[in-house]
């Protein structure tokens, strides 16, 4: 097992049953016992079965999964809203399951932050207001000035005196995530936080927080059940499916190499060109051959190569990280890879 680096949370043989006997049949889950058994023969609720995950420090980690597939149990577990049947959660070698209830308070209200679906803001309360609250009971002095700069960070500016209702939907959840970084917690839990937001706004929502994530490094553990959304903001995506973790990887090798047939299902409808990145298939560039006159960077996504190269007029490129030579590509491959293999089969 790897070493946890300092701040991960780790998450290790979790197992989330609900029902007044839990305890009792951890052990036949753990021997096979299904979701769908474990109801029907027991009227217990598998919510979690053998999770091991670790949520690196500083990363976006998306949980992704359908409806019922166990994510907002699982996100629950951090901050020990929930108990698990069996199971750790460490941060920093500290056990979450074991914390006494002062230590458990002092670490939800020190280390984490919550940004909700429904933006939970408190409606006779201004923007300002809403976004200093937590500061204010906490009895912090700059509250009012730490707020007004993260209301600026989110683009609210010029928003400070209006009242919740006055602002539209995407507004609103700024405000969420401005309240939820003004706490300056370092882990910040997002439950289907963008979920209620039309298409264009929760694209918005989604490059603010890329942006504020360059220079912030939070911890982030987002929930979602789009995989676009996962494949745009997770560094790590972990994909649940009836409470058992199906897969973990980064988005590349979740649309490269899916796990089993459930997730190549999943990713089956993804635009590869914007997942799959130059560097992943460039080929070694072969010895004493003369390198392409044009070069692209390791890290551009296929649909960009390929644009640059057709505009260029050019079928092969190097690919490049700064002054290294990562290797050699050109437009067959690109096109190959950007196909999805299922159904370049089914055209046969
Ligand atoms: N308090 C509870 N008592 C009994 N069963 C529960 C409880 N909470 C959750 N469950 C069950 O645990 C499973 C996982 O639920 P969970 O809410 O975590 O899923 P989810 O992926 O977050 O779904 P959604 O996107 O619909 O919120 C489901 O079968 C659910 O019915």
């Amino acid at each position: 097992m790897t070493e946890a680096g300092m701040h991960d949370i780790e998450i290790r043989d979790l197992y989330k049953i609900f029902g007044p006997e839990a305890g009792r049949h951890v052990e036949a889950v753990k021997a096979g016992l299904t979701k769908a058994e474990l109801n029907d023969r027991h009227n217990h609720v598998l919510g979690l079965q053998d999770i091991n995950l670790t949520i690196p420090h500083g990363r976006i980690t998306v949980i992704m999964g359908l409806s019922g597939s166990g994510k907002s149990t699982l996100i629950r577990h951090i901050n020990g809203l929930i108990r698990p049947t069996v199971g750790q959660v460490l941060y920093d070698g500290q056990d979450v399951v074991t914390m006494t209830p002062a230590q458990l308070r002092d670490f939800r209200r020190q280390k984490t932050a919550m940004v909700f679906q429904k933006f939970a803001l408190l409606p006779h309360r201004t923007v300002l207001r809403n976004v200093a609250y937590g500061l204010d009971i906490r009895g912090i002095a700059e509250a009012e000035e730490r707020a007004r700069h993260w209301i600026g960070r989110v683009g609210l500016q010029g928003y400070e005196e209006y009242y919740p209702r006055q602002l539209s939907g995407g507004m609103q959840q700024r405000v969420g995530l401005a309240r939820a970084l003004a706490n300056d917690a370092e882990i910040l839990l997002m439950d289907e936080a963008f979920s209620a937001l039309d298409p264009l706004i929760r694209m918005d929502m989604q490059s603010i927080l890329l942006e504020l994530q360059q220079e912030l490094r939070k911890t982030i553990i987002f929930i979602t059940h789009d995989l676009d959304e996962a494949l745009r903001l997770g560094d790590k995506i972990a994909i649940l499916r009836d409470g058992a973790m199906e897969q973990v990887g980064d988005g590349q090798e979740i649309v490269l190499r899916p796990a089993n047939a459930y997730i190549a299902e999943f990713v089956r409808e993804v635009n590869r060109g914007r997942i799959i990145e130059a560097r992943t298939i460039a080929a070694p560039a072969a010895d004493g051959r003369a390198l392409p006159g044009f070069a692209v960077k390791a890290r551009s996504r296929l649909d960009l190569v390929a644009r640059r190269m057709t505009k260029a007029g050019v079928s092969e490129a190097q690919v490049r990280d700064g002054d290294r030579l990562v290797g050699i590509i050109d437009l067959p491959s690109i096109l190959e890879a950007m196909v999805n293999p299922a159904d370049a089969a089914s055209d046969d």
